[in-house]
């Protein structure tokens, strides 16, 4: 079997109210992207945010390149990038001081920084706004400067949650080339989007979340993604409600 990047076992936390995830177990294998799709409210973001520590589970486990979330080092951090929830971003600083900023946390060595901010700057299309502050860039600008700290530091897992969400077409395209490169270098990516055919293009694997629960996966080649997510959901629904 491949080399497991990430892997999470019979994952929960519920929240007061009932909502939540519940009993996820989930693989992102190295040279592999694996997509989670699912309506507004599925568990997508808990999820993502349960597997970087970012909120604590209530039952099951978590490793990053074999390493127990618990106990992983800021060395298995450092070859992690990921973009959930807000990203990191000084607003009076840069987008090329907020990027070097980022490579520094990550440990990266001063003398490696400049070019990998070049080189992070190009990948996204970013060179136009390297010395503009990050307070006065577009919201998509900003999601561009956010993935390109997630990417920069050559992670063998990327996590971003709804990466494209703010990007126009040339945007999408940069950071779908982005994420194939990484997997072809080795990393796993997880990704999460609500354009099931922005997915279909470049996931290994598509998994559906549905009411806090991962209920199937989606063949990327399939001819009707969109109708073939809809039965899965609704034939969940339906075993919910009955
Ligand atoms: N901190 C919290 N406290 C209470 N409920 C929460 C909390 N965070 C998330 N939830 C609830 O958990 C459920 C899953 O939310 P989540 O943000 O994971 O969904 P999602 O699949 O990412 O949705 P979207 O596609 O809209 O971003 C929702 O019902 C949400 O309201």
């Amino acid at each position: 079997m491949s080399e497991l990047r990430l892997q999470a076992r019979d994952l929960s936390r519920l929240f007061a109210g009932g909502a939540g995830v519940r009993g996820m177990d989930l693989e992102v294998a190295a040279g592999q992207i694996h997509a989670l799709v699912g309506l507004n409210g599925a568990g997508k973001t808990t999820l993502m945010r349960l597997l970087l520590g970012m909120l604590r589970s209530t039952t099951g486990t978590v490793r990053i390149h074999g390493h127990s979330l618990d106990s992983a080092e800021a060395s298995v951090w450092a070859r992690v990038g990921h973009l959930v929830d807000t990203p990191l971003i000084y607003p009076e600083l840069d987008a090329r001081t907020n990027l070097s900023v980022a490579a520094r946390m990550r440990g990266v060595p001063a003398t490696s920084i400049p070019g990998m901010v070049t080189r992070a700057l190009a990948e996204l299309d970013l060179e136009p706004y390297a010395r503009v502050r990050a307070r006065v860039l577009s919201s998509g600008n900003r999601q561009r400067l956010g993935i390109a700290g997630a990417l920069q530091h050559n992670p063998y897992l990327v996590v971003l949650d709804e990466p494209t969400s703010a990007l126009d077409p040339a945007g999408v395209i940069l950071v779908r080339e982005a994420l194939l490169r990484r997997a072809e270098a080795g990393a796993g990516v997880l990704v999460s989007s609500h354009h099931l055919d922005e997915v279909a293009r470049i996931a290994h694997r598509i998994t559906v979340v549905n009411g806090g629960r991962l209920i199937g996966t989606l063949d990327p080649q399939g001819v009707d993604i969109e109708r073939s997510f809809f039965a899965l959901v609704h034939a969940d629904d339906e075993r919910r409600a009955a």
